[in-house]
């Protein structure tokens, strides 16, 4: 598996070495040891999720704060996604600075999204199915989130040629200058 850090401080992308042969491929998803052998910090995932997504649904940004601040470690089972990262810690050299990545089931990429950051993704295909790790539980008083069109924030979702589908929730998420923690 080879990991290297992106722009943003603290977030890796990971890329698995796959095993072709003649029934299929192999490849390890998640290897605990080598994750925090380059994050450099201990791990403790305690949750994992699923999602499917129509094209054209666009979930984000989000992330939980205080003590249910959330790393997660993220990847596409089936379809492809835009994914989009964003640092929203002060003190951070990267602060206010994001990150847009392909991840696909053909390019099996993971992102390990550290403490701090917003999370969104965009369904590029059908039925798309996304999994995450999360090293806090979910929990809904801890929820925030930053409008996906936020001004300041300025992110191109590359979204011209799709019809958007996103939550009431998401609707209604502040901007990132009205952000209360
Ligand atoms: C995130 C989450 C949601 N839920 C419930 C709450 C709600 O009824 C339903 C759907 O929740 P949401 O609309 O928040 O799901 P979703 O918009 O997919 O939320 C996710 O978006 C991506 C971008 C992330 O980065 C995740 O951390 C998470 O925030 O599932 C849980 O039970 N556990 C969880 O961990």
């Amino acid at each position: 598996m080879k990991i290297t850090e992106t722009k943003l401080k603290g977030c890796f992308i990971l890329e698995p070495k796959i095993h072709v042969d003649d029934r299929g491929l192999f490849f390890e998803s998640y290897h605990k040891a080598i994750l925090e052998q380059a994050i450099g910090e201990s791990i403790n995932f305690v949750q994992d999720n699923i999602s499917v997504s129509k094209k054209g649904v666009l979930r984000g940004l989000h992330f939980q704060t205080g003590k249910h601040a959330q790393s997660k470690l993220v990847q596409v089972l089936k379809g492809e996604v835009l994914d989009v990262v964003v640092d929203l810690r002060e003190q951070s050299s990267t602060f206010g600075q994001h990150l847009i990545l392909n991840l696909s089931s053909e390019n099996k990429i993971s992102i390990f999204i550290p403490k701090g950051m917003a999370h969104g993704f965009l369904a590029l295909t059908e039925d798309v199915i996304f999994t995450y790790k999360c090293d806090s539980h979910y929990h809904k008083d801890a929820e925030r989130g930053i409008k996906y069109n936020d001004p300041d924030l300025n992110i191109d979702w590359e979204k011209d040629d799709l019809n958007l589908i996103i939550s009431p929730k998401d609707l209604e998420l502040p901007l990132w200058k009205e952000l209360q923690l």
